[in-house]
């Protein structure tokens, strides 16, 4: 898990305190990514915290602030092992100022609810985080629809 970059990415849901969807974005580049779905992220810059770049990220890729929530940790201290070369970190977070736009690296956003949420195709090493999350988005989900 050592030298690999770091990656921090947002599972931007509908309510910290009840999640019940969340919101997926399709890449529009490079090429080998594209049309493939992932959470809104990206590479820390040199001297930043995760937290401080996740916000940057999120403002320049869909425009909006958001409030972050807990980690979802992954099998590793580290993160999520999304590819052999990025390792990744997530929050669940909320929107707080903006409405979600696909402005760089984006060029489709969804809100899934958990029926929907590999009606995407993923990123590879999205899949895991993906089960995971599903099973934080499911108490609430299941609330709503009785
Ligand atoms: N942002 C993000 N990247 C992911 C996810 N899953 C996954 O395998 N990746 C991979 C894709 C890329 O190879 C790498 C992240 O690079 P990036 O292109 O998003 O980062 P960045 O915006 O800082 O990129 P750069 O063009 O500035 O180098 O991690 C995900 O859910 N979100």
């Amino acid at each position: 898990m050592k030298n690999r970059t770091l990656v921090v990415a947002a599972a931007i849901v509908d309510d910290l305190g009840a999640p019940s969807t969340l919101l997926a974005a399709r890449r529009s580049r490079p090429e080998h990514l594209v049309g493939r779905w992932e959470f809104p992220g990206g590479k820390v810059d040199p001297g930043e915290l995760p937290e401080d770049g996740l916000h940057r990220e999120l403002r320049e890729e869909l425009g909006v602030s958001v409030e972050l929530g807990r980690e979802i940790t992954g099998p590793h201290p580290e993160g999520w092992a999304i590819t052999d070369r990025h390792v990744m970190r997530l929050w669940l977070a909320r929107i707080t100022d903006g409405d979600p736009v696909p402005l760089v690296e984006h060029d489709a956003l969804r809100w899934l609810a958990p029926p929907e949420l590999f009606d995407v195709p993923w990123l590879d090493g999205d899949v895991p985080i993906v089960e995971r999350l599903r099973d934080v988005l499911l108490p609430a989900y299941q609330a709503d629809v009785r």
